[in-house]
């Protein structure tokens, strides 16, 4: 029986073990959850000798003082403590996933920049979570741990016998093709698209391909952990609830086989070799976990009597910068919901932003750019660049009848940051450029003849 328990929820026995189905809701709980009985050690963290004979290993996400609210670690009970590897750090080389500060040569990055998808990969060229990924732009600096990458990543294959972390960074992944499942030390989550999930700095895990091809995108937070936002006025509810937070619960593999564990550290990957799979995790407790989130479980709150509000209503999850207010990163949906709003232009208003956005397309259309702008495509609007409707959005949203409407069928998402947005090769290069896309904009009139009144 799997004991899933934390201060704010109890299930027991819900789950058997060994299923992929076992999640416990809540978001920052502090669980506890045991894949064989009595696995995890009651009443302290580090009994002299723990049962099965397990190795006790804490996690840290934060340094040991952090205060209390902010303080997070995870006590992992484990057949082998994860220091046993049988080789030194060898570097490898994983040329399309970039890390900040990567300023290239030759490429500009000041522009409205959109992009169709990527093609999903067929079988010619085997890529896996490693190798499939494809770094976007970069932002901050990954030493000093601020700042973020956007990627985009294609699979057609599994790991096999291969685990990866990273110590730089926590990856918030949003699937727009195929179905995952990402193996990890603390448990299984299995992903598909409408849903994310947030793999923590130091988690080790291998992903492995359920459905694919496989394509989506990835915000690589080297900052801060992403939160909750606070709700202010809005109450207690709405927006992202808690309990629709999924984290697994334990699973371990016992399994001895020479295996390969990659270590993404500032910047730069590692290879060394280890004799087992390292998800080797019997039991734990804490409050660093790995997370899933469907997105259809995001309740929005926007205006419902006039004007268009900030997107900021829309946030999903925050990671905090150290300046109150302004995020390291903010993940902002827009989604299904009604529009309603009186004698207003409803779509987004024309801008300027000192945060810089990049946005992808999971499903559906999304009401400033009717065309162009397509599931599993990209836009970058960068720092203090302006960009607003299309011409065809500005004209139709201008002239309609107010009635109240469903933006039905639409999921886009925004990773912005504080950062400016620099573009590597790939993504200047490589990934299929709109050459036109300022174009929509071209054709936007003057109306202006020094007369008020209907236009
Ligand atoms: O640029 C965009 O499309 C994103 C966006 C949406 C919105 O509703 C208000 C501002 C904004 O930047
Ligand atoms: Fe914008």
């Amino acid at each position: 029986m799997n004991r899933q328990t934390s201060t704010r929820t109890m299930q027991s026995g819900a789950t058997p073990v060994g299923t992929h189905e076992g999640y416990m809701p809540g978001f920052g709980n502090d669980f506890e959850t045991e894949a064989l009985p009595g696995a995890l050690p009651q009443g302290q963290n580090s009994p002299q000798k723990c049962n099965y004979g397990l190795y006790a290993e804490q996690l840290s996400g934060t340094a040991f003082t952090a205060p209390r609210g902010q303080n997070e670690r995870t006590w992992c009970y484990r057949i082998r403590p994860s220091v046993k590897h049988t080789t030194r750090f060898e570097k490898i080389d994983l040329p399309y996933w970039r890390s900040a500060p990567h300023v290239v040569d030759d490429v500009i990055s000041l522009g409205q920049y959109r992009w169709d998808p990527v093609p999903l990969p067929d079988d010619g060229e085997a890529l896996t979570w490693l190798t499939g990924m494809r770094t976007m732009t970069t932002a901050g600096d990954v030493n000093t741990q601020v700042g973020m990458a956007s990627h985009i990543y294609l699979i057609n294959m599994s790991m096999e016998d291969e685990y990866f972390y990273s110590a730089d960074s926590e990856l918030l992944v949003v699937p727009q093709e195929g179905r995952l499942r990402f193996c990890t030390e603390l448990g299984v989550i299995d992903l598909e698209p409408k849903e994310i999930a947030i793999l923590p700095r130091g988690l080790v895990y291998r992903v492995e391909l359920i459905e694919g091809p496989a394509r989506g995108f990835v915000c690589e937070n080297y900052g801060q952990k992403f939160d909750l936002p606070s709700r202010g006025p809005i109450g207690a509810n709405c927006l992202a609830n808690p309990r629709d937070f999924k984290c697994p619960v334990a699973a371990f593999e016992d399994r001895e086989v020479p295996s390969t564990l990659v270590v993404k550290w500032c910047g730069q990957f590692h290879r060394t070799e280890i004799g087992h799979s390292p998800l080797d995790v019997v039991a734990w407790h804490g409050n660093y976990a790995a997370y899933k989130y469907d997105l259809r479980t995001y309740s929005p709150v926007g205006a419902i009597l006039f004007d268009h509000p900030d997107p900021s209503i829309f946030t999903v999850l925050t990671a905090p910068s150290g300046q109150p207010g302004t995020a390291n990163i903010d993940f902002v949906l827009f989604r299904e919901r009604w529009m309603v709003a009186e004698h207003t232009f409803r779509p987004p208003w024309y801008h300027k932003n000192i945060m810089s956005e990049l946005m992808g397309n999971i499903y559906g259309i999304y009401d400033a750019k009717p065309q162009g702008f397509v599931p599993g495509g990209v836009s970058l609007h960068n720092m203090m660049l302006p960009h607003g409707p299309d011409r065809d959005a500005f004209e139709g949203a201008s002239n309609a009848e107010l009635k109240a409407e469903k933006l039905d069928n639409t999921m886009s998402f925004m990773f912005e940051t504080r950062f400016p947005q620099h573009l590597t090769a790939f993504a200047a290069n490589e990934m299929p450029l709109q050459d036109d896309y300022i174009d929509c904009w071209s054709d936007i009139e003057k109306k202006f003849d020094g007369t008020p009144g209907e236009k």
